[in-house]
């Protein structure tokens, strides 16, 4: 056992590439836990943040079979500022107390350094919870283009979801490390090899936390 795991928060505008970058650092044997995830577990049927959504949008963000329609509820918060205010004041304190569980089992395991891979990192607090953060940066066009690839979204949603997102320069502000993905997987992963390398030498030292 180590009381030394550091964690590493992943962060990086909608598609820059964080899951990308979090599969390549499995490689290495390291473990994480994606917000995005965990932002569908608090919406799960029977869990009280769905039955909160429902009550306020209606049927319209209900499938058939009484999950959430995931698609209409984006339509709806990415057009909507008050809108999606409201649905990160109902989901994010559920999504932060399961990352804190998480997290805790992370701290008592052997790995060196464990991953929170989050998009809103910043803009939720939960860069609180992490001792470095390493931003994955893309150009806004490559970010708007992969996620149209991706998600068959269209320009307009991609550029909306985006703007609701922290500005890029602000983001690499804030960075310890960074993550250029404007390349390919090969370059990616060799980046992650350097990461790890470096992740594994400050988790030897004594924690500055
Ligand atoms: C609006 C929802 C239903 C859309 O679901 P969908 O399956 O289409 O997208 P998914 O959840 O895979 O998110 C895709 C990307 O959208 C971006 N995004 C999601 N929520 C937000 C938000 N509140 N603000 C800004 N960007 C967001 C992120 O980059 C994320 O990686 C869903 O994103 C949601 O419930 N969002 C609120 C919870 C949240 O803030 N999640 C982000 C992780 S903390
Ligand atoms: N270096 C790369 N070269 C080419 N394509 C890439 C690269 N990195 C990521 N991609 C592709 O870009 C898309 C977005 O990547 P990924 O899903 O990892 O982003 P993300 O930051 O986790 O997205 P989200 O915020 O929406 O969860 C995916 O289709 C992925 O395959």
């Amino acid at each position: 056992m180590s009381d030394t795991t550091l964690i590493i928060g992943v962060t990086g505008g909608i598609a820059s590439g964080k899951s990308t970058v979090a599969r390549a650092f499995a490689a290495h044997d390291i473990p994480w836990v994606d917000a995005d995830d965990v932002a569908r577990e608090v919406v799960e049927p029977g869990e009280p943040a769905l039955a909160g959504i429902a009550a306020r949008f209606g049927t319209k963000v209900l499938q058939a079979d009484g999950r959430l329609d995931r698609r209409a509820l984006r339509e709806i918060v990415f057009a909507d500022e008050a809108e999606r205010r409201w649905l990160e004041s109902v989901t994010h304190p559920r999504i932060r107390e399961r990352l804190l569980e998480r997290l805790a089992e992370f701290r008592e395991s052997p790995a060196p350094y464990a991953l929170l891979v989050s998009p809103l990192l910043f803009e939720s607090g939960q860069h609180t919870l992490v001792d470095r953060v390493l931003v994955v940066d893309v150009p806004e066009a490559l970010q708007i283009e992969r996620t149209a690839a991706r998600d068959g979204v269209d320009d307009a949603q991609a550029r909306a979801i985006v703007a609701a997102q922290m500005p890029r320069d602000t983001r690499l502000a804030r960075a310890d490390d960074v993550l250029d993905n404007a390349t390919d997987e090969a370059g990616l992963a060799a980046r992650v090899a350097e990461l790890d390398r470096h992740y594994r030498r400050l988790s030897g030292l004594p924690p500055a936390r």
